[in-house]
């Protein structure tokens, strides 16, 4: 599996006032397993991006390929490939509505036209992936915390089987446990499943933590695209765009700066830790 954008560009409301050229030459080659974190500012393209990747929008010019196929060939079938490409949107929760849990989760696969039993069993898997017990399913999803929510929105998307799961702002709204746990979730759906993960996020502490490969927009355009320790170099071009490096960074990059011979790529803070006692040694200095 891979997906391909070759120029892409969208632009909203063409020839009008409110024209807005929001996807700006966009290239990219997203690889089969590949865990991703697309960090931007508000406005910078990132929704609009991740909607052209399961075929939602039609890019106004450039060309989309899955597994090396033309997704804007007129034969091409797009239903498909959004059920290959599950997106999960900000607030998923808020399109939650059948009356209960396996319901909602069922929705997606008996839409495909599958047999009882597969779809059954695809919901059945998809709960108990997302770490919603078999005790829970009749209930309705309103009865839920808001991160058990979230996790059955995901399920309705994973009960699609997809090949490619993107999510919006996942931990929007949710207290650091919440966050925490959803995280962890994608991350272990990422590792179990092999399932390719493109993870959008506002922060750069959680994208800092999971993701292998990070891509940052600026305006429509990729500003950087890289191993997240290899875009934290550029913090301060990070911070004239309204982003921030993760404070790993910047603690390592004042010691850097104080004459200390760190290495400042760390961007855990376990890492940092590790780094910390391994220049601390080679000083003599004794850390207890
Ligand atoms: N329906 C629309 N019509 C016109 N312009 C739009 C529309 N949707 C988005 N835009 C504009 O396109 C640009 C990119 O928006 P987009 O929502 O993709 O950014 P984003 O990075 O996802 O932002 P956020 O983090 O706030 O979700 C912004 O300038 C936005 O105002």
């Amino acid at each position: 599996m891979s997906i391909i954008l070759d120029h892409v560009n969208y632009i909203y409301s063409q020839g009008t006032a409110y024209e807005k050229h929001a996807l700006q030459d966009i290239n990219l080659k997203i690889e089969d397993g590949e865990f991703i974190g697309l960090i931007g500012h508000t406005g910078s393209g990132k929704s609009t991006l991740i909607q052209h990747l399961n075929g939602l929008m039609k890019a106004t010019e450039g060309c989309i390929y899955y597994n090396g196929q033309d997704i804007y060939d007129s034969d091409y079938n797009l239903k498909e490939l959004r059920s290959k490409v599950g997106l999960v949107f900000q607030y998923p929760e808020h399109q939650l509505f059948e009356t209960s849990i396996i319901k909602d989760v069922k929705f997606g696969p008996s839409n495909l036209g599958l047999p009882a039993l597969e779809v059954d069993l695809r919901a059945y898997e998809a709960l108990k992936q997302v770490g919603i017990g078999e005790d829970m399913i009749d209930l309705s999803p309103f009865e839920l915390s808001g991160g058990q929510k979230r996790r059955v929105a995901i399920a309705g998307v994973l009960a699609m089987k997809p090949e490619v799961l993107i999510l919006d702002e996942p931990t929007a709204g949710l207290d650091p446990k919440g966050r925490d746990e959803i995280l962890n979730l994608v991350s272990s759906l990422h590792k179990e499943n092999k399932i390719t993960v493109i993870l959008v996020s506002h922060s750069m502490e959680d994208v800092a933590n999971y993701v292998e490969r990070l891509i940052v927009m600026d305006h429509g355009k990729i500003m950087f695209d890289n191993e997240p320790k290899k875009v934290f170099t550029h913090y301060k071009a990070l911070e004239q765009i309204g982003l921030a490096a993760p404070q790993v960074t910047y603690v390592m990059n004042r010691l850097k700066e104080c004459g200390q011979s760190v290495n400042t790529e760390p961007t855990t803070v376990d890492e940092a830790c590790e780094e910390i006692i391994r220049w601390a040694k080679k000083k003599g200095i004794l850390l207890t």
